[in-house]
Formats: structure tokens, sequence, C-alpha cells
């Protein structure tokens, strides 16, 4: 058998291995027998990586994971510095003996929402409060620099270094400690890869088919190499490891950065926060209307307390966190009074459910820069047609407001500019008041506009070297080829274009540890497919929409 093909076997086995391990951590979270296959579990994970690339052998052996390297030793480690899923104040959780979750809050898997994250462990009010981290438990950059002089005294020779940039030298070299570390509980549970868009080669950002997209991937990569490049001399000067100087070091402590800190007032580079950041997101905006929250909140709130597991918590109490909340409207933010984190529910959970946060508002696109995944449906999610230099120039929006909007209409400034556009230049000014309050103008200029739109979308959508219906092909391929690698030849030899240049980037990469490489590769080529889909249907919407408003106009 081709020895690429059993690297990728081996792998693929591993990584089923994981899953399956994996599993008994949700139910087991307060058992013996669940710290021990958890701890079985990092060791495979160690081996994968070991086998993965250099640099992340390297990463994970700063770790030197071991028995007491358990997602519940971490758990409790937690509890001993306050973080607690514990509604009052005064409890805590360290006294019991116990691990920081389980009241409020549990570890669980969740393959389709992010992987790891945090389930409700009872029913959860809309606007009660889930965790509360406090400030000593936060890993911020002041922090880290006051406790260590050596490093402190050397960031100060580098004033040009932003916050951010300092926060990602301070978090190497803090990796570099390994278990003498204060933070190695926590460093060792954080992932051993990112998918942000300055990790995708260029197999892969050419994935994505599209200017914009292409454009931004390159951007990223080429920040990251400068951002690395300007850090060096202060991470040689701190005589880091040589596996932590690398490139691929300075990736991941970024996206570490990028993915999971939360911004706290006094520190624009934000903080990372344990157990805090195991949440996943949710977009904003898909909640139900703001004043039908406020109400079901004042209902849930008058809950009485006996109906809660712990039966700890008044129905007063809980009434006033949910009027407070209700008009903070986030669901996470750091609190002066409390001198905490703290974190809310951000709607009713049901026990089991995965409880979300909503990192902000953010595109597919940008949501890949950062956090390196994208979802299925994004409200938020925007196309930008190229306009004609004088669609920008005959309107005063700005360029950021010209898009498509998920659902394929144009957004309001859009449709605005369009229609401004397409009248007389003579007469625009007699019209603006009517456009910009989103009127329509005449059916003449309303068919000029619809018609432009249509005819936009259709040129985009035929210029992209794939339709719709192949990249659901490929992307099942994709899937058959990831749950049985030992068809990845035969598979990607079968499909044209796209699939061989896979190959041929595969064969490229040949050396021993490649394969879980050419895993990651696969993952990011999927994150690229389906990024491109997302943009295709938005158009194909687009043209629906332009059809229906002939029909009607
Ligand atoms: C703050 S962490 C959340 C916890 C993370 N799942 C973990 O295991 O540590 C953010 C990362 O989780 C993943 N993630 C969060 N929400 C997601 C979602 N809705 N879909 C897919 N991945 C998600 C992404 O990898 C993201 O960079």
């Amino acid at each position: 058998m081709d020895p690429l093909i059993q690297r990728i076997i081996h792998k693929s086995n591993a990584e089923k291995e994981l899953v399956l391990r994996f599993e008994p951590r949700k139910k087991s979270r307060v058992s013996r027998e669940g710290e021990e296959e958890v701890g079985v579990e990092e060791e495979q994970h160690q081996e994968d990586i070991g086998q993965s690339s250099t640099k992340d052998k390297s990463l994970y052996e700063m770790g030197e994971a071991g028995g007491e390297g358990s997602m519940e030793s971490f758990l409790r480690w937690a509890a001993k510095l306050g973080i607690t899923d514990l509604t009052r104040s005064f409890q805590s959780q360290f006294d019991e003996g116990g691990t920081c979750l389980g009241y409020s809050l549990t570890i669980s898997h969740f393959p389709k929402e992010g992987g790891r994250g945090l389930a409700a462990s009872r029913h959860l009010r809309k606007g009660e409060l889930v965790l509360r981290v406090p400030k000593q438990a936060l890993i911020t950059r002041d922090g880290l620099l006051v406790k260590d002089n050596k490093l402190s005294f050397a960031v100060n020779g580098y004033p040009s270094l932003s916050p951010t940039h300092i926060l990602a030298v301070c978090l190497l070299y803090e990796m570099g400690k390994g278990k003498s570390s204060f933070w190695y509980p926590y460093l060792m549970h954080l992932p051993h890869s990112y998918d942000i868009l300055a990790t995708f080669s260029e197999f892969e950002k050419q994935a994505f088919q599209v200017d914009d997209a292409i454009w931004a991937t390159e951007t990223a990569v080429a920040k990251a190499r400068l951002e690395w490049k300007e850090a060096s001399a202060l991470m040689e000067e701190l005589k880091l490891k040589p596996q932590l100087l690398t490139f691929r070091a300075w990736l991941w402590a970024s996206a570490t950065i990028s993915s999971r800190t939360l911004h706290i007032p006094w520190d624009e580079a934000g903080c990372l926060c344990p157990v805090g950041d195991l949440f996943n997101y949710t977009a904003p905006g898909d909640e139900p209307d703001i004043f039908e929250n406020i109400k079901d909140c004042m209902h849930s709130s008058s809950l009485k307390a006996s109906s809660l597991p712990y039966g700890n918590t008044t129905g007063t109490e809980a009434a006033d966190q949910c009027e407070k909340h209700c008009q903070r409207l986030i669901d996470a933010g750091f609190e002066e009074d409390v001198d905490a984190y703290c974190f809310y529910a951000r709607r009713f959970y049901k026990k089991g459910e995965q409880v979300l946060l909503s990192y902000g508002t953010y595109t597919n696109l940008e949501l890949l820069d950062h956090y390196g995944f994208l979802l299925n449906r994004n409200l938020n999610d925007k196309l930008f047609i190229p306009l004609e230099p004088e669609m920008y120039s005959s309107s005063s929006w700005l360029k950021e407001s010209l898009y498509l909007q998920e659902n394929g209409e144009p957004s309001f400034a859009l449709l605005s500019a369009l229609r401004l556009w397409a009248t007389q230049p003579s007469q625009r000014r007699s019209v603006g008041h009517l456009a910009y309050s989103g009127s329509l103008l005449s059916i003449d200029n309303e068919i000029a506009v619809t018609k432009w739109l249509l005819k936009k979308c259709h040129t985009i959508l035929e210029k992209l070297p794939t339709v719709i219906e192949e990249d659901h092909i490929l992307l099942s391929v994709i899937d058959k080829v990831r749950s049985s690698p030992s068809d990845l030849k035969m598979e990607f030899s079968a499909l044209e274009g796209e699939a061989l240049s896979f190959l041929a980037a595969c064969t490229l990469q040949k050396r021993p540890d490649d394969s879980g490489k050419i895993c990651r590769s696969m993952e990011r080529w999927v994150l690229a497919i389906q990024w491109r889909l997302g943009y295709k249907r938005i158009l194909v919407d687009c043209i629906s929409y332009c059809n229906e408003r002939m029909k009607s106009l």
C-alpha cells in the first residue's frame, strides 16, 4: 500500500479512537474512571501531535502531559482559583473539594457546533449567571509580566510591539516553562492547532475561488509573518526554545489569542479566561425580539428556587440577576463590582443543550479569519459584489454598507446606491431624499437596477471555476475519504482539477510526519469549499430575489 495512504489510515484510526475515548468524558466528569479515560486520551493526543508535525510535537512536549493533566484535575485546579458555576458569591466549590463545574454547566462534545463546549447541566433561565471567573484567574499581559522580572525587563526594551503581540510572546514564554508554569493545567488543554486564515496554505487559499477571500487570506498570512519577524528579536532575547521561535509556533500563539481572548477594559490585548473560553459561538441576531427577551426573562426569573436542583438561589436573587442582565443585554463581561468575568445564559437552555456565547457580529470570512470556523447559516454574512466606480461616487453611502445580505437581498444602502446610480446625474440631487429614505424612484429605475443586479450575479457565478453541485460532490467525496482514507487516491483521482491538485500538494509535502498535516489540510480545504458554497448560495438567492422583483414590477 502507498506509504502516504498508510500513514493517513493510521492517523485516521487514531482520531477515531480519540473520539471514542472522548465520549465517556461527558458522563464521567466526576468519576475516577472518567479521569483515567481522559488521561489516556491525552496520551493518544500526544501521539497524534507527535506524528503530525515537528512544531506541534514540540509545543506539546512542552506540556509534558501526564496523569494529572486530565480535564477533571483541570476543573479542580480552576475551582481552587475561585472559578465557579455556582450562582452565589460566597459559595465555593473548592471548599467542597469539587471541580468548578457541575451545578450549571458541564463539559461536553458537540461535533457540529464547535467540538468541546459547555452544556447546561440543568435547565437554565435566560439571563441567569452561569459562570464566574475571578480576576486572579484571568491570564493577562500585566499579570504575566508582573510575575516574571526577566520577562518584563525584556519586554520593556520593545515599546513598539503592540499589546497583542506582547501577549503572544508571553504565552509562548509561559509554554516554554512547561510544568513549572503556574498556568500549566490551563495551557495543556489549549488546542494544538488552528484553522484561522493565516494558517491556510497556497492550495487551501485558492480553494476559496473568490478574490475577496483569497486576498483576505494573503493579507492574514503576510500580517502574521510580519508580526512574527517583529517579535522575533524579543523572543530570541528571552531564549525561547528553538521550536517556540518558529513561524508555526507564532501562528499557534496568535491564533490562541485571536480565537480565545475576551475583552477587558484595561488591556486591548484582552485576557485568556480558563473555563470561560470553553463556550462555543452563536451569532447575535438569532435571538427573539428584544422586548420578548425582557418579558421572558422577567417571567422566568419568577420561577421558584425550589425548582432548582440545589435550591440555593432565591427567586428574588434570580430575578435581580435577570433584570440586571436584561438591562446589560450582553452575555459576558468583566464586572468591577464582583471583580470577575461573568457569563450569563443568553436564552433559556434545556438540560444537556449546548450553552453558547456571542463573541460578536461576524461574516463567515471574518469568523474564519479570527476563529477558524464558519457557520452553515450566518445571518450576519455579507457578499460584496464588485461595483462600478460611479456606483460608489453617485451616493454618499460607505463602501462597507454596499453588499448582498445573507438571504440574497441587497442591503438597504446598496439598493439605494443602485437606484441613484441608475438615475440621470442631473436628477440625482432632486430624488436623493427619496433614495436615501429607501423609496422606489420609478418603475423604470427599479427595472434597470434589478436587471443590473441579475446580470452581475450571473456573471460572477459563471466566472467561478465550479458550480454548487460540483462543490457538493467534492464535499461528499472528502467526507467519504475522511472515513475511509485508504480510498484517498482512488476517490480524488476519479475527480478532476481541484482534487488532483490536492493530491499533488500532498505528494509535494510527503515527509514522515505528513499524515496529520494532510488531514488538517483537508479540514481547511473543506472550510474553503463551505465558504464558497455560502457565497454562491447568496448569489443564487439574489437571482431568485431579482426574478421575483421583475415579476412584481
Ligand atoms: C473560545 S473557543 C471555544 C471552545 C473550543 N471549542 C475548545 O474546545 O476549546 C473558540 C473556538 O471554538 C471553535 N468554535 C466555537 N464556536 C463554534 C461553532 N459554532 N462552530 C464551529 N466551531 C466553533 C472554533 O475553533 C473557535 O476558534
